[in-house]
C-alpha cells in the first residue's frame, strides 16, 4: 500500500488509540489466570498474536458483539502445550513474552514474519536455560524460529539488560509459576525501563508479588494469577504522531483519552514543550491539547523512550538548530534498525541527519517531497507522514504496516485534515 501525503495543516480532536503494550500484557496475564474482561483493548495485527498464542495455550478468548472488549476464560495458572507452532507475525512482545511462558510447558517452537526472524533474543533464551529450560534458536544465533522445551524451575539468571527490556517482563510473566523463587540480576543498564515498570504494576494488580531493586528482582515460585477486569489506558507513543503533526504544521489538535499511566512515552510531553510547541494536559478528563510554532532542537536522550525516536527525528528535522538523539542503541533492533531508517529516509526529503553508533544527529531544515521507504514498519511510515505534512508530495510505501499498533492511523489523519490517500 502507498500512502500519498500533501501539504497540509490539522485540526481538531482525536482519540488515541488504546495502549499496545498494556494490551498485550492484559490479554496474557488475564489468560494465565482464572479469566475475567480486558476492556477497551487495542486489536492490531501485533495485539490479535498475543490473543492467538494466549489461545494456544488453552485460553479462550472472545469478543463482545458491538464493543472491543475481550472476555477470557484463562488456563488457571497451568499453561497447555501449544499443538502447533506459534506465529508472532510482527510481534516482539509476542514472541519474548510467549517463549518465557512456553517454558513453563512441555515446549514450544515460536516463529514469525521476516522482520521478527532478524531480532535478537540470546539473552532471554541464557536466562530461560539458567533457570531450568532448554532453550534455542534453531539457526543458532539467537533469532527466531525459537525452540523452548519445559521447564523452567527457577533459581537465578543473569540477563543482558542492554538490548531489550521485554525480556525481563517475559520473565516477570512467567517465573510467578516456576516451583521454585526466581532471581532475575541484571547485568548492565536496562533499557527502556519503563516497559518493566508496566509489566510490575500489572502483574501487582493480578495478585503476584516480586520483590523489586535496582538490579535485582526476586519472584516468589508457585503463585496464582487473577486478573479480572483491565481497562487499557490510551497509548502515549501512538498519540505522538497527531501531536508531532501539529507541532510540525504550527496546528492545534486536541488528542483524548490520555489519562495518566506508566508509559514512558508521556515523555513525549516535555519533548515538546521544550522544543517550543505550547501543550496542556488535563490529567482529570484525559485530554491533551497542543499548539504548534516553531521549534528548536535539544538533546533527547531516549534509554528510556525507544519507541519516540522517529517522531522526535521527524520534529527534530523541522525544527531550527540541532536535535540530538543519544542513548538509543537498541532502536537498531525494532521492527527495522530504525536510526539507520530515519537517517536515510529524512535525507531524501531534504534533512541533514548524521547516523551515530547510538543516536542521530539531525539538523532541521526545509523539507522536500520524496518518495520513501517505510521498512513495512509501522513508526517509520507513520512518522514519515507526519513529515510528508509539511515537505508536501511525499509517497511511503508498505503503508499497511500501521495496522501493527494504530489500524485507523490515515483515517484519523484524514479526519483531522490532513491530505493523505492510501491506496
Ligand atoms: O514491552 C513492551 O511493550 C515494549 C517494549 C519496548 O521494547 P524494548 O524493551 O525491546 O526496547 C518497546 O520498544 C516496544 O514497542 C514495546
Ligand atoms: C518495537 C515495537 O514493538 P514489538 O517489540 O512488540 O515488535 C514497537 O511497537 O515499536
Amino acid at each position: 500500500m502507498i500512502a500519498s501525503v500533501e501539504c497540509s495543516a490539522v485540526s481538531g480532536e482525536v482519540y488515541a488509540p488504546p495502549s499496545k503494550s498494556y494490551t498485550h500484557r492484559a490479554i496474557l496475564i488475564t489468560s494465565l489466570g482464572p479469566g475475567g474482561r480486558v476492556l477497551r483493548p487495542l486489536l492490531s495485527a501485533d495485539t490479535l498474536a498475543t490473543i492467538s498464542a494466549s489461545e494456544a495455550f488453552g485460553a479462550k478468548i472472545g469478543k463482545e458483539e458491538k464493543k472491543d472488549d475481550l472476555f477470557i476464560d484463562g488456563v488457571g495458572d497451568l499453561p497447555q502445550t501449544p499443538e502447533n507452532v506459534i506465529d508472532v507475525l510482527n510481534s516482539g512482545t509476542t514472541l519474548r513474552f510467549c517463549s518465557a511462558v512456553a517454558a513453563l510447558t512441555d515446549g514450544a517452537v515460536l516463529t514469525g514474519d521476516s522482520s521478527i526472524r532478524t531480532r535478537p533474543n540470546g539473552p532471554l533464551l541464557d536466562s530461560l536455560r539458567e533457570l531450568g529450560a532448554d532453550a534455542f534458536s534453531i539457526k543458532n544465533n539467537g533469532k527466531a524460529p525459537l525452540v523452548i522445551r519445559g521447564k523452567m524451575l527457577g533459581g537465578t539468571a543473569h540477563l543482558q539488560g542492554g538490548l531489550s527490556s521485554q525480556f525481563l517482563s517475559a520473565l516477570f510473566i512467567a517465573s510467578p509459576l516456576a516451583e521454585r523463587e526466581t532471581r532475575i540480576r541484571i547485568v548492565g543498564e536496562l533499557k527502556s525501563r519503563p516497559y518493566a515498570e508496566i509489566t510490575l504494576d500489572m502483574l501487582h494488580d493480578a495478585g503476584i508479588t516480586i520483590e523489586e531493586g535496582e538490579q535485582e528482582f526476586i519472584v516468589p515460585g508457585g503463585q496464582s494469577f487473577d486478573l479480572e477486569r483491565y481497562t487499557i489506558p490510551g497509548d502515549f507513543s501512538s498519540a505522538s504522531y497527531p501531536l508531532a503533526a501539529a507541532a510540525v504544521t504550527g496546528s492545534e489538535v486536541m488528542v483524548k483519552g490520555i489519562l495518566p499511566s506508566r508509559q514512558g512515552d508521556s515523555a513525549i510531553i516535555d519533548i515538546l514543550t521544550l522544543m517550543g510547541a505550547q501543550v496542556s494536559w488535563n490529567r482529570e478528563s484525559g485530554d491533551l491539547r497542543i499548539k504548534g510554532g516553531e521549534l528548536e532542537g535539544i538533546e533527547i536522550d531516549a534509554g528510556r523512550t525507544p519507541d519516540l525516536v522517529p517522531t522526535i527525528a521527524v520534529l527534530g528535522a523541522v525544527a531550527k538548530g540541532t536535535t540530538t538523539v543519544v542513548n538509543a542503541e537498541h532502536v537498531r533492533h525494532k521492527e527495522t534498525d530504525r536510526l539507520h531508517a530515519m537517517a536515510v529516509e529524512l535525507t531524501k526529503m531534504g534533512a541533514k541527519v548524521k547516523e551515530r553508533p547510538d543516536g542521530l544527529e539531525i539538523t532541521g531544515g526545509k523539507l522536500h517531497g520524496a518518495s520513501v521507504h517505510g521498512y513495512h514498519d509501522h513508526r517509520i511510515v507513520m512518522a514519515l507522514t507526519v513529515a510528508g505534512l509539511v515537505a508536501g508530495e511525499t509517497r511511503i510505501d508498505t503503508a499497511e504496516a500501521v495496522d501493527v499498533s494504530y489500524p485507523g492511523f490515515f483515517r484519523e489523519m484524514e479526519r483531522l485534515g490532513a491530505r493523505v490517500r492510501v491506496e
